[in-house]
């Protein structure tokens, strides 16, 4: 069974609901996951998981959150370097451009993103939470 870890920020609720989802679903399909705040996240757990989970709405222009989430992928580039990765979040206006940024960043220190990327346009609908929920069951055995 996989060692995951999922790290999200979460301004106003939106990609919150969406990580308690993917929670959701990994511990129906009997895994187990440690949930961080992005502000509270510890890294060296993080890195050591086999799937790193994380979150983020679209803040700045167009980027993730730059005060814990963006500076964690950049001082851990090669550390990335294998994993298997999900991203996921919420954005407002830009179509989820942010989103297709990190997912480049992140392929380009060589991480392995397992399915695409679900992103709610603000508050996130029935069928992506449970899109998430699936994915949260794959997660354990992926
Ligand atoms: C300061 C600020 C900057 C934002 N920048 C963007 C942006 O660049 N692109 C976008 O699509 N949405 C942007 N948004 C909208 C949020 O991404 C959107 O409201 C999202 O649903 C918030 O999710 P959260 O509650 O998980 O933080 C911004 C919102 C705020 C408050």
């Amino acid at each position: 069974m996989n060692k995951i870890s999922l790290v999200y920020y979460s301004a106003t609720g939106n990609t919150e609901q969406m990580a308690k989802a993917i929670e959701e679903g990994i511990v129906e399909a009997g895994g187990k996951v440690t949930v961080y705040k992005a502000s509270e996240m510890n890294k060296e757990d993080i890195l050591s998981s086999d799937v790193i989970v994380m979150g983020s709405s679209a803040t700045g222009a167009e980027v993730i959150d730059e005060n814990d989430l963006l500076p964690f992928m950049e001082e851990s580039g090669d550390k990335f370097k294998g994993k298997k990765v999900y991203i996921f979040g919420s954005y407002g206006w830009g179509g989820g451009e942010y989103a297709d940024n990190w997912k480049a960043q992140l392929e380009g220190f060589g991480a392995n993103i397992v399915a695409m990327p679900v992103l709610a346009n603000e508050n996130p609908s029935d069928d992506e939470l449970a899109q998430l929920k699936e994915i949260g069951k794959k997660l354990v055995t992926i």
